[in-house]
């Protein structure tokens, strides 16, 4: 299968009002702990952004914000140039897979329709309905199991299955927490894959919080590094390097590439492999 030239040629230096996601001069505070600070981000149509970070840095909080779940403490969100709120039909969101157990007994087509449902669109009556969710089941190449329980699911084929809910309104922008964690490294890179062709196709923004760096490596654009002693956004060979995550955990770090990806070493504290 060939997948087709990105959608855009790549330029970070959108104009605001363009951009799918937009946080300026951002800080998230909880009481006195300051998770992140003076964050600016201009998310590019298209775009794949990597949020890095060891846990506890406020990852998780930063897609809280972006859903309209937690409000910052300073500065301003927005989505495709309006204000963040929940339920926003411009945002997909993939949670963490534990989010899923509850849903065990219900089979994939059914949870794809609560994405479908959910928002509510007046969509058209059940055959267009039923239309949209097996696109949606096809699109990630779930519709040999949309029949078969979801708790019966291997971890690769439940995550198909919720970012097909996830894709159910068409959204600019897919938020995905961890979608990677306890998947065997086949099935992480086909998840990649199918992300990756996602933007490329229909311009979907993918913000993706993972602490698996290696298999995200060859498709991201840009980093978002969060870490004790700052933020810093770049592109992975200006952030992934030992002078910078050096400087951001103030304790020496050495980035390691091999032909195979990158290994970073010197702190227990980093991104686990
Ligand atoms: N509503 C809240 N009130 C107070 N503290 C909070 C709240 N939400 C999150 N925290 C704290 O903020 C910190 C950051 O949490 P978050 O889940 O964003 O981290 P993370 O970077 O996603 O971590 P991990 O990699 O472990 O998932 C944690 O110490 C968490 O306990």
């Amino acid at each position: 299968m060939t997948i087709p030239a990105p959608v855009l040629p790549w330029s970070f230096n959108v104009d605001p009002v363009t951009s799918v996601l937009s946080l300026r001069d951002a800080s998230l505070h909880f009481g006195e702990r300051h998770l992140w600070e003076h964050l600016d981000l201009e998310l590019v149509p298209g775009e794949f952004l990597a949020v890095l970070g060891p846990n506890g840095a406020g990852k998780t909080s930063l897609l809280r914000v972006v859903l309209g779940l937690t409000p910052l403490t300073a500065g301003e969100v927005r989505i495709a140039g309006e204000p963040v709120r929940r339920g926003h039909r411009a945002v997909g969101y993939v949670p963490q897979q534990n989010a899923l157990s509850a849903a065990a007994g219900l089979r994939p087509r059914d949870l794809v329709r609560l994405g479908i449902d959910g928002h509510r669109w007046g969509f058209g009556g059940a055959a267009r309905t039923r239309a949209k969710v097996d696109e949606l089941l096809a699109a990630v190449g779930a519709t040999s199991y949309a029949d078969a329980p979801l708790g019966l699911l291997s971890g690769g084929e439940q995550q198909r299955v919720r970012i097909a809910q996830a894709l159910a309104t068409d959204p600019q922008l897919l938020l995905c927490d961890e979608p990677l964690l306890s998947l065997d490294i086949a099935h992480q890179q086909g998840v990649v894959a199918l992300l990756d062709a996602r933007r490329r196709r229909h311009g979907t923004a993918i913000v993706m919080v993972t602490h698996e760096i290696n298999p995200i490596l060859p498709y991201v654009d840009r980093v978002l590094f969060v870490a004790p002693h700052g933020v810093r956004l770049g592109t992975p060979s200006e952030i992934l390097t030992s002078a910078v995550l050096t400087e951001l955990y103030r304790t020496p770090v050495e980035v390691v590439r091999t032909a195979h990806g990158i290994a970073i070493l010197g702190l227990h504290t980093l991104p686990e492999h």
